[in-house]
This record gives structure tokens, C-alpha cells and sequence, in this order.
């Protein structure tokens, strides 16, 4: 076969403005009531096909090593540093299940550059691989003669459950064209209603230098005996419902910050900030707060960088589209 192209895209990170559980599965998963939008903290990723069999996948930190070390506070060789370039990085399976399902011969050089955190509850290694997946796909249909075009929409999303829970909503909503930013997930979280944002969301992300494993979290939860419900925070970002009148949840928060007790001071810090709605995100440990304004984010960003005590990634951010664009070179 022939190399194709590099196909480069920036994966975006997620923050859950509600996470509700709703019942624990014989299967070990969750059933969730979740509401994810995509925020414009992006890892970057470039893919193309080789002759050479496998997935030879190369990852570095976009700002450098030294750099996130040096505000994270920690050596260059910490454990919150190190990502997986073997079949444990989501990429990686992502284009393993891609090659077999396609039946393609050889494999794939792959750069990632990282800048969303690992075990931060922001999606980066789900995002990474709903990229890896529709990157591939749109370069095995260039360097390949089958017509599998019109089976995207079904296969991908299939693939991406496979995948993790979080993966289907990094691939936005394949059948429109429509730009979304937002979803209420459902089932494991691989059930999506994509909306359009009323009006962009502004937010201060902390990331307080520690990393909280999603299945431990999960296996420390209580399902609710009357869950809450993230239709009236739907109704608000959709404009349908005074902003005001909503309130964000995650059901998780508990249960992380018995884990993590670095999650605490980044919650305090966002609260004394000025901004409103203090939440974790996910599983966390990273935690946000939203902002009337890119420019109050970014004031309060640079305050929080100068009062949170200990290392952290501390970031402005604001609600971005899914998927996102592809470039070909
Ligand atoms: C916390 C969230 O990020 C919120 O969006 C997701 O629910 C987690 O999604 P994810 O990282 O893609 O998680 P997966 O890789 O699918 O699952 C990791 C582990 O988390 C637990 N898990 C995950 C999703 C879910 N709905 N219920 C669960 O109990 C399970 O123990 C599972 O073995
Ligand atoms: N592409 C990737 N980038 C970063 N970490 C990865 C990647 N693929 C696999 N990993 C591994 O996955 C684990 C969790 O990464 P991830 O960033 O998805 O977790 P998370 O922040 O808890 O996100 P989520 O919101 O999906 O729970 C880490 O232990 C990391 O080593």
C-alpha cells in the first residue's frame, strides 16, 4: 500500500456540568444522567497510514516537559508526566480496532502532543481516540480503493463505546452538520442529545497535580434514592430557561474527594474567586468555575495562578465545537 497524508486534528477536553447516577449495571458500569461540553483545551494529534504493520505512536507535551513540570511542581520524570505509547494509550487501540474492522493492511505513524492532563476527568485520552478514529478513517479512505464511506456514521460510534464511555461524544454528531458544543448522555454515557449552546461558556479550570482513577471513583459512589435530573440545566444552556435559574451536580465530587485531598483547595480557591458554580469535573480531580467572560476568566486564571497552593495547571477556557476540524497535509 501507499502512505497516505498526515491527517492532523486538536482533540478537545470536556467538562461535565452535571453528572447524576441513576443505577449501578450487573455489568459494573453506571446508568448516568450527564451533561458534557467540549472546551477549547486541546491536546494535538496527527496521524497517517505506512506500509509498516502496528501503530508507532510518539508523545510529547506541547509546551514541553520541563514546562508543566516546572507548574505542576514536580520532577520531569513524575508519574502525572508519563504517557502510554503501547497499546494502553487509547491511539493506540483506537487504530488497532479501526485496522482490523476495515481489514486494511499496514499501520500507522502517529504523533501526539499532549496538553490536556491525564486523570484529570476532562476526557483527554477519550478525545485523543475519537480523534484517532475519524483521522484514520479519512485516511484509509483515501489510500483505499473500498467504498466504506457510507458505514461511518454506524461504525465509529460503535467503535467508540468499544473504546470508553466518553469516547462517542468527542466524535460530536456524525449525521448533521450542525455545530454542537454540548450533550446529555445517558445509558453508560455513549447515549447522546447533542444541543448548540445559547450563548459560549466561560470557565477557570484547575488541575491541582494529581491524578484520580475513574474506577475507583465509580467503585467508591452511592447511587442516589431519588436522583436529580440535568433537564432544567439543558433547558438553560439551550436559552429555553433563565440562565439563572440553573445549578450544576456531580455525584462523583463526594466520593473523589475522599480520594484526592487535593481536590478540596482547588474547590475552595474557585469559590473565593469571584466566579460562580464551583464543580468538579467527571471523575476528577480537576475542578472549574464558570465566568460571565473570557476576560473575567482570564483575570481570575492569573489571580488563582498566584493563590492555589501547590502545582497545578490553571486555565481559562471556553466552550468549543465538537468534532474537531481536520487538516491535511
Ligand atoms: C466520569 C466520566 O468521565 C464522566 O463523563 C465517565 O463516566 C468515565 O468515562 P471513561 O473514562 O470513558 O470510562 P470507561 O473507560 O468507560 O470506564 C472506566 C471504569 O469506570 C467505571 N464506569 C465508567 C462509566 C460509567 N458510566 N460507569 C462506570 O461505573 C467502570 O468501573 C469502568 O470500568
Ligand atoms: N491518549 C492518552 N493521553 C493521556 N493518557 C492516556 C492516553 N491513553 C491512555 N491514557 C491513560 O489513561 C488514563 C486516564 O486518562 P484520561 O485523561 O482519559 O482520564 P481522565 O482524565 O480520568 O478522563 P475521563 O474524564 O475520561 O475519566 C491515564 O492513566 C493514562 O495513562
Amino acid at each position: 500500500m501507499t502512505e497516505s497524508r498526515w491527517y492532523s486534528t486538536s482533540p478537545p477536553a470536556k467538562l461535565n456540568l452535571f453528572l447524576e447516577l441513576l443505577a449501578r449495571r450487573d455489568d459494573g458500569f453506571h446508568e448516568l444522567d450527564t451533561v458534557m461540553i467540549a472546551i477549547d483545551w486541546r491536546d494535538e494529534l496527527r496521524v497517517r497510514r505506512t506500509s509498516k504493520p502496528g501503530v508507532q505512536l510518539s508523545v510529547d507535551w506541547s509546551a514541553g516537559r520541563e514546562s508543566i513540570a516546572k507548574e505542576l511542581q514536580v520532577t520531569d520524570d513524575h508519574e502525572l508526566l508519563l504517557v502510554p505509547t503501547d497499546d494502553k494509550n487509547l491511539v493506540v487501540r483506537a487504530l488497532n480496532r479501526l485496522t482490523q474492522t476495515l481489514n486494511l493492511d499496514g499501520g500507522w505513524e502517529v504523533q501526539l502532543n499532549k496538553n490536556i492532563p491525564s486523570g484529570a476527568g476532562m476526557g483527554g485520552a477519550s478525545s485523543d481516540a475519537a480523534s484517532a478514529l475519524r483521522l484514520g478513517w479519512e485516511a484509509a479512505y483515501e489510500t483505499s480503493s473500498a467504498t466504506f464511506s457510507p458505514l461511518k456514521h454506524e461504525m465509529l460510534p460503535l467503535l467508540a463505546a468499544e473504546i470508553g464511555s466518553d469516547v462517542p461524544f468527542f466524535l460530536g454528531e456524525l449525521e448533521s452538520e450542525r455545530d454542537v458544543e454540548c450533550a446529555q448522555a445517558t445509558g453508560r454515557g455513549e447515549k447522546l442529545s447533542f444541543f448548540t449552546l445559547a450563548n459560549p461558556l466561560h470557565a477557570v479550570v484547575i488541575y491541582p497535580a494529581a491524578s484520580v482513577s475513574t474506577a475507583q471513583v465509580y467503585s467508591h459512589c452511592q447511587v442516589p434514592d431519588s436522583p436529580q435530573s440535568s433537564n432544567d440545566l439543558v433547558r438553560a444552556l439551550q436559552g429555553i430557561r433563565a440562565e439563572s435559574e440553573f445549578s450544576l451536580h456531580n455525584a462523583l465530587q463526594a466520593p473523589a474527594r475522599g480520594l484526592s485531598s487535593r481536590i478540596d483547595p482547588a474547590l475552595e480557591c474557585l469559590s473565593k474567586a469571584g466566579l460562580t458554580h464551583c464543580r468538579m469535573t467527571g471523575s476528577g480531580s480537576a475542578c472549574f468555575a464558570l465566568a460571565d467572560s473570557s476576560q473575567q476568566a482570564a483575570i481570575a486564571a492569573e489571580t488563582l495562578r498566584s493563590t492555589f497552593p501547590g502545582g497545578a495547571l490553571i486555565r481559562p477556557v471556553v466552550s468549543c465545537v465538537v468534532p474537531s476540524e481536520i487538516h491535511i497535509a
